[in-house]
């Protein structure tokens, strides 16, 4: 288990993870990093060349608890493209700290990827939308009351020789070229992709009624509780991110939501999200390469 609550990940913490890592797989250093959302799992049959490692034998990372999470860690690739994928990723309302939780973006980066692809499962507030629905994330509210940067911030991170800033900028958080490709390749898939702002709330309560009202007012379309703290941790270090939300319910007044419709909309939408992400990866490592 990872120690420390308020120090970012140590070099001799990574090290740690990275030489175990290293027994397990030692093919091409991953580009890119997935994290897959609940229900979201199909996407790592779509990686070639696989090796699984499950989370509970690798060091400083924490358990999956969440049904729909498998907890492992794959190695491979994505029509070539060397990535490593998170099936399944740690939630605050685990009981684990936003440095826990986002533990393996750093390991990613140390790794070699260069950007990650996060995906989640959201309720959908835009009335517009349909249950299935694929919504780039344009943006995001930070509403869990957390922050994974919070604490002492060393003149270099560890998972990186660059100086990361005490106040990161979170402009372009989800990188605009990269949406641009990702929508691109949809459309040529015939997928419909929308676009659109993703809050995050602490949970595991869902929202009440009176919640989602609050949330469209505050100009959110899908509502969740995670990937805020994996994104605000991959811009610190230096990676880009695309954000993908699978709309799994539709948030309305009266109508009850549960983990098992999310997982079962999350696999149903599952095969678009397999086609999309695995379509993406070369147009997005040729993006980054030029960069
Ligand atoms: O965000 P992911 O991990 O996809 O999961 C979403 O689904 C769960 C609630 O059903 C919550 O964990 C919520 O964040
Ligand atoms: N609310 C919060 N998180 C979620 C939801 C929701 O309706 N659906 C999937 N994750």
């Amino acid at each position: 288990m990872q120690t420390s609550l308020v120090e970012n990940p140590s070099v001799a913490q990574l090290d740690e993870t990275l030489n175990f890592l290293r027994t397990k797989y030692s093919g091409p250093a991953p580009v890119l990093g997935v994290v897959l959302g609940s229900g979201l799992s199909g996407v790592a049959n779509a990686i070639d060349n696989k090796i699984a490692v499950p989370y509970a034998e690798i060091p400083h990372f924490v358990r999956s608890t969440v049904a729909g999470h498998a907890g492992q860690l794959l190695f491979g690739t994505l029509e070539g493209v060397p990535v490593v994928c998170m099936q399944g990723r740690f939630h605050l309302y685990e009981g684990y700290t936003a440095k826990q939780a986002t533990y393996p973006i750093c390991v990613m980066k140390k790794l070699g990827c260069k950007a990650v692809i996060v995906s989640n499962a959201a309720g959908c507030l835009n009335t517009s939308w349909r249950v299935g629905d694929i919504m780039l994330i344009a943006d995001h509210i930070n509403l869990q009351g957390q922050n994974p940067l919070i604490g002492p911030n060393p003149r270099a991170c560890a998972t990186s020789p660059e100086q990361c800033a005490r106040f990161p900028d979170m402009s372009n958080c989800y990188d605009k070229e990269l949406r641009d490709i990702v929508t691109r390749v949809a459309s040529s898939q015939g997928t419909n992709t929308r676009e659109g702002v993703y809050v995050a709330l602490s949970g595991p309560s869902y929202e009440t009624a009176a919640e989602h009202r609050f949330l469209r007012i505050i100009g959110a379309d899908c509502v969740g509780m995670s990937t805020v703290c994996e994104v605000i941790v991959a811009r610190h270090i230096g990676m880009k991110v695309v954000g993908l939300s699978v709309q799994t319910n539709m948030c309305m007044p009266g109508v009850a939501t549960c983990h098992e419709e999310v997982i079962e909309a999350g696999n149903k939408a599952g095969r678009a999200m397999v086609e999309l992400v695995k379509a993406s990866a070369r147009p997005i490592l040729a993006s980054l390469e030029k960069n």
